[in-house]
């Protein structure tokens, strides 16, 4: 008999992925998608993970070097394959696959190939988890998130964009090496679309309870002697200047993607600023996905925060809502 046989005696064999067992997709196994990938399995934040692409040597060698690792983190069955087959009964797909905008090629024109490729991979995902949520992190994200949810034909509460979910990170991280304080202590939110046309919310700044605003009412204007609109401008320009030293970004992504699958699967409620179906909200008629601060649990979105915005911040997101319902309304489905 084999070694297996003779080491085991068999009491119940399971069949498939018990409900409380918790497993995420990762469609795109580029920087993006391996830093999402490596950053879930560090924290030990699901039990398991299949990764999805076209390419099957590129998939293997990630596989395998994943594979390599698991002696360090928490148990986790790592899995890979072109077939969608292997994302079955995930409960977040998170989809970083998309194409890179080519020389001189338009915004509009990449967000249609994104579409075209996202037609072929959303359907996949949703045949082997109805019941998931899907993540979208591709770019230009807002779009592509209204693209994934008109696709899915999911709940919309159930697909979300990362949104500004980073852009609010590294606006904490710029205000605390300001003021030399842990960058988990500032509050304050970035909102709108993912990237130039962001919106930082100045009047909810805040740190201790202390509105910073109400210290600097100047702030976030051209007028302040402080020039605390240069903290927003950084963080617009942080992926240009990364992208220009490295040639991508993927750890600060890959890390604000796991911290936002841990609160889905583990229905935290925790408060994040993600691309949402913002219809209905400061005066959007459109359906258009847009990042406000939201809370996440197991099903997705459970509620949305009202902030309070200045008529300035309101005309922004509302150009942003224009712009978007324009070019969504160029898009072939
Ligand atoms: C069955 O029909 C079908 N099947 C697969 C695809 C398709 C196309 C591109 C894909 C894709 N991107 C991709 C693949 C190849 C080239 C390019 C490019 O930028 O030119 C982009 C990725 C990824 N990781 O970025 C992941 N999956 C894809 C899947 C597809 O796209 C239209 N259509």
């Amino acid at each position: 008999a084999s070694v297996k046989d003779q080491l085991f005696d068999y009491v119940h064999v399971q069949r498939g992925k018990p409900p409380h067992v918790k497993k995420v997709t990762v469609v795109g196994v580029g920087q993006v998608g391996m830093a999402c990938a490596y950053s879930i399995m560090q924290q030990g934040i699901c039990r398991e993970l299949a990764l999805v692409d076209v390419v099957e040597d590129k998939l293997k060698g990630e596989l395998l070097d994943l594979q390599h690792g698991q002696r360090f983190v928490k148990n986790i069955d790592i899995q890979a394959s072109t077939d969608y087959a292997i994302s079955a009964n995930s409960d977040v797909c998170i989809v970083t696959a998309g194409c890179r905008q080519k020389e001189g090629e338009s915004r509009r024109n990449l967000v249609q190939r994104n579409v075209n490729i996202f037609k072929a991979i959303i359907p996949q995902l949703v045949k082997y988890s109805p019941n998931t949520v899907l993540m979208i992190v591709s770019n230009p994200v807002d779009i592509l998130t209204y693209a994934a949810w008109k696709i899915s034909g999911l709940p919309h509460e159930r697909v979300i964009g990362s949104g500004t979910n980073l852009d609010t990170a590294r606006f904490h991280f710029l205000i605390s090496e300001k003021l030399n304080i842990a960058p988990n202590n500032v509050h304050g939110w970035i909102i709108g679309e993912h990237g130039d046309a962001s919106v930082p919310v100045w009047s909810g700044v805040n740190i201790g309870g202390v509105n910073l605003k109400s210290l600097n009412p100047a702030m976030g204007t051209d007028e302040d002697p402080e020039k605390w609109s240069g903290v927003h401008e950084k963080v617009v320009n942080s992926a240009y200047e990364v992208i220009k030293k490295k040639g991508y970004t993927s750890w600060a992504i890959g890390l604000s993607v796991a911290n936002m699958t841990q609160t889905l699967l583990r229905n935290q409620k925790n408060v994040h600023a993600i691309s949402v179906l913002a219809k209905g909200f400061h005066g959007i008629e459109n359906e258009v996905f847009l990042s406000l601060p939201s809370v996440l649990g197991a099903e997705g979105v459970i509620c949305v925060i009202k902030q309070t915005l200045d008529e300035n911040e309101v005309k922004k997101l509302q150009n942003c809502a224009r712009t978007m319902h324009e070019i969504q309304e160029t898009l072939e489905f």
